[in-house]
């Protein structure tokens, strides 16, 4: 969608002063919503409410006047993804040195959970050479009969690992509905989703740009930042969750002087420079597909071994969990606070009742939540972007030690009647 607000082709109506796009993202399907994007990037929250705000008003006037809508009239249809798709194969050949197959006889299946992503398998895939049997959800179904559309889910990995190794292939792809979150599997069935995707993005971009800074979301681990800057060379600068809040971080360290390349979650959204700061599902997985095909065309490997190599040494906790604690909104103890308000109370609680307590050190550069370090672990406790939930992050080399940490959190905050700790509780159960 955004990219055809950039591309520059008449026959195509290009480019397009805006696009939108209606999607539930990785969310059910009963929570839609539109994506909006200008040649400038997508639109935040004050743009969209502006906008809304003046197609309300403008839509009542209209029906006031007693003007009937016809849409439809002035409604061109074109395919826009097949200039999209053939950039992104042009691309993949380009890296191998300008073959026209440069995948030939790669297996690499794809599961697009029933979202908008199948396009990729016989558009970009197929093209290249690569076979895609065993693909699978390739069909659009709003309703999303066969697993969450979402890399960081448990079961929509399961799904495309076990594509992977049924079918003995050599990469699995996996994309959320609207392709702006996406990871990959590699042929023993590894896989390469939330901090290992980092790492690999991050080992591929400090190739072509040396000592850069890498933007994550808040919930990375310990080990990605040793990884990116003891053994890539790199700076790894954890800031904030939400894939709008590390793409504008690192466009602000740009404009500051502090070169980023790339700004990339956990939860899979991954964007780059040099694709115009876009949380391109597929671009991403381009980035992958030019370092299977340029190893391949240069002899230098086969195989997404060569992408399971790109992480090798990234160390990775024995245990990490996310528990997710409600806030009722509706309990007494809120006291007329909204449960942002109630959370950041809760969190305030945490970060004072941490500050005393010599076995455990608060992260000094932190921005969001509080993060704490101990027992050889850590855990994040932080407001959720857009629910009333504190999201409970805990990495610790053993399943006593995320215990131990977990048991501080739930003393912490006790008192607060209005959090459901029952996860956290279960989690630290003997
Ligand atoms: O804060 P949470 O509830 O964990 O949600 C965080 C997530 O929210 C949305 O889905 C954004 O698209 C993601 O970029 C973000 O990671």
């Amino acid at each position: 969608m955004f990219n055809s607000t950039l591309t520059e082709d008449e026959a195509i109506l290009c480019p397009a002063d805006g696009a939108i796009m209606i999607t539930a993202s990785h969310l059910p399907y009963n929570r839609n919503g539109f994506k909006f994007f200008t040649s400038d990037g997508g639109l935040g929250k004050n743009d969209i409410k502006d906008i809304l705000e003046r197609a309300a008003s403008i839509y009542s006037n209209f029906l006031a006047k007693g003007y009937s809508v016809k849409a439809s009239e002035s409604v061109k249809k074109v395919d826009y993804m097949a200039v999209y798709t053939s950039d992104l194969v042009k691309a993949v050949r380009k890296a191998a040195g300008n073959i026209e197959k440069p995948l030939e006889g790669f297996h690499i299946v794809v599961d697009a959970g029933n979202g908008a992503g199948g396009f990729f398998a016989a558009k970009v895939l197929e093209p290249l050479g690569a076979i895609t049997s065993g693909s699978q959800f390739l069909e659009p179904d709003g309703m999303f009969p066969n697993h969450i559309p979402n890399p960081e889910d448990k079961a929509a990995m399961k799904a495309i690992t076990q594509a992977v190794l049924d079918n003995k292939a050599n990469l699995g792809i996996i994309f959320d509905t609207d392709v702006d979150r996406s990871a990959a599997v590699d042929s023993t069935g590894r896989e390469l989703n939330r901090n290992r995707l980092i790492a690999l993005m991050s080992a591929i971009v400090l190739e072509e740009h040396p000592g850069t800074t890498i933007v994550t979301d808040s919930v990375t681990s310990d080990g990605l930042t040793s990884f990116i800057e003891k053994k890539l060379g790199g700076k790894h600068h954890r800031f904030k969750r939400g894939y709008k809040n590390v793409i504008d971080e690192a466009i602000r360290l740009n404009s500051i002087g502090e070169e980023s390349h790339l700004a990339i979650e956990t939860s899979g959204h991954g964007a780059l420079k040099e694709n115009h700061w876009l949380d391109d599902g597929a671009y991403l997985m381009v980035k992958l597909l030019n370092k299977l095909a340029s190893a391949r065309a240069s002899g230098k490997g086969v195989g997404s071994k060569v992408l399971t190599d790109l992480v090798e040494g990234l160390e990775e906790p024995a245990i990490a969990v996310e528990l997710r604690l409600k806030i009722n909104q509706n309990h007494p103890d809120l006291k007329g606070r909204s449960f942002r308000e109630y959370g950041e109370a809760v969190l305030q609680h945490l970060g004072n009742s941490i500050a005393s307590n010599p076995k455990l050190q608060k992260a000094t550069v932190n921005y969001e939540g509080v993060r704490v370090s101990g027992f050889g672990g850590w855990f994040l406790l932080r407001l959720s972007l857009h629910d009333p939930v504190l999201p409970l992050n805990i990495e610790a080399p053993s399943h006593e030690d995320a215990v131990k940490l977990g048991l501080e959190v739930s003393a912490a905050v006790k008192e607060f009647q209005a959090l459901d700790t029952s996860a956290l509780d279960k989690f630290v159960q003997p």
